[in-house]
């Protein structure tokens, strides 16, 4: 088991990638984990400090949420829309306006896996797909299981893999056994990475259910009290397999210097105090595996799944956190959470699509923009550019779109109609979606709009599109139950209610864009990617292989 040193924050960030050091490496990519059993629960008031909001909001790229006992019941604010949990809405309400984008989202059941980036990572998080796999009453129901969540980032393959494994202290063969199970059952299209071991980063997180062998109650309790946990650690059923299990192989942890985080009794950080009696265990961690490579040539020490340990695929992995959060008292268990730095030797990171916009719209024949996709960008006539409230949720939270034209050209334009476009001012930015990605593949910087409201009374424009307004209800997602359909396309509610409109135009962490005449761009590459690099990326960025 990897041990680690004190935490020290990575000085970089994508906003500033790293000075090429000796090491090589290019970029860093700062990812915050969370793994929580919500126990059925409704989520708490404020979920701040669970997401490291309350000491900076600039510095994390992506935030991987893994849930387990999330409640099915619909929730009524969003029950005609796409996300039909309070679990999505919190988080999505909470981060948003700090510029993350739910990139996407797995339930199965209670399980449930949630994936936020920086709206600006967006083109550079390709072939997202997500897998789901039963464990429960033999594989038919799930209560039990994992969901997956797989993409490459910045030409780097990357899983997430959130799991509810079997209760109980008996049951530690049949958790072993359902992991390898569910990893070889979820299979992802394209030839990148089609199981979960073959990402050059894996990340297993959620409710493991591992136990501490052989210590009594009160033995555990006492270790707990004088912070003895390396004595529990040693009896911890998921350390103790490391060294017989090969599915294991290659999965690191850090430390854990935080007291077990099950079983609590709701309400309290009190030990179970009822008839179950549970003894307190870690059940809910964080783990993540490099990608090995395998050497040419005979193979003798290959495990299970072929793979040996070897140098890695180039990708570095740090942890600078790992802890309990005692102050959450919903559930029976404690959420866990990591924040990691991914040192990348290189990065893929010119836009598939790179739209050009004016600094400003103050006027309706300002509503253009022109976009000039990549050659290798295989585009579908459902393509479209959105037009998108700073502080927005997910790539169908649109304030209006238009269709991206597939004319023979280098250079597109397109033009919003007045019914697209919002009331008043604010800020906005630009997307393209790709249809055969189901991602947002192209993105501009904030740009403000500032139209006369001049509209005359009974005009289109009098919907509720006014997004000044502080109701943040759920009109704002009304907008998201479906995408745009060209026979479709007809005037729609639109409104994106923002609460925090400053939050949202905070450029924390954002590249640096040049601009050219008036005109921002798209980041385009800053690093002369090699050969291999490219045909790599470019199996990651084809479409439909995405
Ligand atoms: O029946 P399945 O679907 O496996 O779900 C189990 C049972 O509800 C367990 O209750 P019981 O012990 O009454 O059987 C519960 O254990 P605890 O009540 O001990 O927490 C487990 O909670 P988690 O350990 O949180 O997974 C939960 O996963």
């Amino acid at each position: 088991m990897l041990q680690l040193g004190p935490a020290i924050l990575s000085p970089c960030s994508l906003k500033q990638p790293c000075p090429m050091g000796d090491s090589g490496f290019l970029l860093s990519d700062r990812v915050h984990l969370v793994t929580w059993n919500v126990g059925g629960a409704m989520p708490p008031d404020d979920i701040t400090a669970l997401l490291g909001l309350h000491i900076g909001d600039g510095n994390t790229d992506m935030y991987i949420i893994g849930l387990q006992e999330v409640n099915s019941m619909i929730n009524k604010r969003l029950k005609d829309v796409l996300f039909t949990d309070q679990w999505s809405d919190a988080c999505m309400e909470r981060l948003s306006p700090f510029g993350y984008i739910l990139v996407t989202s797995q339930r199965m059941q209670g399980v449930l896996l949630l994936v936020f980036a920086k709206y600006y990572h967006l083109p550079f998080l390709r072939g997202v797909q997500t897998e789901t796999t039963r464990t429960g009453l033999g594989g038919y129901w799930g209560n039990k299981g994992g969901v997956s969540a797989r993409m490459s980032v910045f030409g780097h393959t990357i899983c997430f893999l959130n799991c509810h494994l079997p209760a109980h202290m008996e049951n530690s063969e049949q958790r072993m056994e359902d992991f390898e199970s569910i990893l070889q059952q979820q299979q992802f299209e394209g030839q990148a990475a089609t199981g979960v071991l073959d990402h050059d980063v894996v990340f297993w997180f959620g409710d493991l259910n591992f136990r501490i062998d052989e210590l009594e109650i009160p033995a555990v309790k006492a270790a707990i009290d004088n912070n003895k946990l390396t004595m529990l650690w040693e009896k911890d059923q998921l350390n103790m397999a490391k060294d017989s299990e090969s599915v294991l192989e290659g999965f690191l942890e850090g430390p854990l210097k935080f007291p077990p985080t099950y079983k609590f009794d709701v309400g309290t950080d009190t030990y179970d105090t009822s008839g179950k009696k549970r003894k307190p265990a870690w059940t809910d961690r964080i783990l993540w595996r490099l990608r090995a490579t395998v050497p040419s040539g005979p193979t003798p020490n290959a495990g299970k799944r072929g793979s040996i340990l070897g140098p890695s695929s180039g990708t570095k992995v740090t942890q600078h956190f790992y802890h309990s959060h005692m102050e959450y008292m919903v559930s029976d268990h404690k959420p866990v959470s990591s924040i990691f730095t991914l040192q990348f030797p290189y990065k893929v990171d010119m836009p598939l699509v790179m739209i050009m916009v004016e600094d400003e719209w103050n006027s309706i024949a300002d509503a253009t923009c022109t976009f000039k996709a990549a050659p290798n960008f295989a585009r579908s006539s459902w393509d479209w550019i959105g037009l998108y409230k700073v502080g927005f949720k997910h790539h169908k939270d649109y304030v209006g779109y238009v269709w991206a034209k597939q004319e023979e050209a280098d250079y597109h334009r397109v033009t919003f109609t007045e019914e697209e476009l919002p009331k008043g001012s604010g800020d906005f930015i630009l997307c393209y979606y790709s249809n055969n990605t189901s991602t947002l593949v192209g993105v501009t910087e904030p740009f403000q709009i500032q139209l006369p409201t001049s509209s005359p009374a009974g005009s289109p424009s009098d919907d509720s599109s006014d997004f000044t307004s502080e109701d943040d209800s759920v009109v704002g997602m009304k907008t998201m139950s479906r995408s745009p359909s060209p026979r479709k396309k007809k005037h729609r509610a639109r409104h994106s209610h923002s609460r925090s409109p400053s939050h949202s135009r905070s450029r924390s962490g954002s590249p640096a864009l040049p601009k050219m005449k008036g005109l921002k761009l798209q980041p385009g590459s800053a690093h002369n990617t090699t050969d291999g690099e490219k045909e790599k990326a470019s199996s990651e960025a084809g479409a439909g292989g995405l």
